[in-house]
């Protein structure tokens, strides 16, 4: 099938955080190492652990854990490493983080189109939220969704329903932007539209496999492609 270029009739737009509006990697590897130290484990490279960003918190501890552990020793210590690397995170917090290109001229655009805007990310809330008004983004957003936020997360589609109900929207007049796979699963089975930018973290592998309605470059690119 081909993939639309144009989104017409769109009345809202989804924006992933992580990856996708800012490189938070080296905040990640920092507290990540951190709590490897507290831990007595040796560092990580930055590349090992951005793989494993892009699930919430607990994945990523589970799996910087399981590098050196046993599945039954991840276990035993997971509470206290979540603990450990939620204490140094939200130290960090946007010390190293960088705006991704035209991040705000896109989020600008959107709004200027008369969209409404929903951040909804799989980092934790009380890191979410700080984050986006150090970086200045905040205001953009009618709605910030966490991945604590509901029961469930992304790639379950229960937060983008949530911000349908919220905005009074169908589906099918919202277009999700994300870095990953994780983003695109959750979109396609919530049924809105979704757009990957190829510039993030998916994992360690390539965006062009993700199941999703096109790779723009930038937020810019993709407000050009949407209209109300
Ligand atoms: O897993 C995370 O903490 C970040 O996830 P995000 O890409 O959904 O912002
Ligand atoms: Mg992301």
């Amino acid at each position: 099938m081909t993939k639309p270029t144009r989104f017409t009739d769109i009345a809202a737009a989804i924006i992933d955080l992580d990856g996708t509006m800012l490189d938070t990697a080296p905040d990640f590897h920092a507290a990540v190492n951190r709590m490897r130290a507290d831990f007595d484990l040796t560092p990580l490279t930055q590349a090992t652990i951005i793989n494993f960003v892009g699930k919430g918190s607990e994945h990523l501890i589970r799996r910087v854990l399981s590098v050196d552990y046993n599945a039954t020793q991840v276990e035993h210590h997971f509470e206290t490493a979540l603990t450990s690397y939620q204490r140094h995170y939200l130290d960090i917090n946007g010390a190293h983080v960088t705006i991704y290109p035209d991040v705000c001229e896109g989020l600008q655009a959107l709004r200027e189109k008369g969209l409404r805007l929903a951040c909804v990310t799989n980092k934790p809330i009380a890191f979410a939220l700080p984050l986006l008004e150090k970086t200045g983004l905040r205001d953009f957003f009618t709605l910030v969704y966490g991945g604590d936020s509901f029961p469930r997360k992304k790639p379950d589609p229960m937060p983008l329903l949530q911000v349908f109900r919220e905005f009074n929207v169908a589906p099918s007049q919202v277009v999700a932007i994300g870095d990953s796979s994780n983003d695109a699963i959750a979109a396609r089975a919530a049924g809105c539209w979704v757009l990957n930018v190829p510039y993030g973290y998916n994992h360690g592998e390539s965006v062009q496999n993700i199941d999703s309605d096109g790779i723009v470059t930038s937020l810019l690119d993709a407000a050009n492609r949407i209209s109300p």
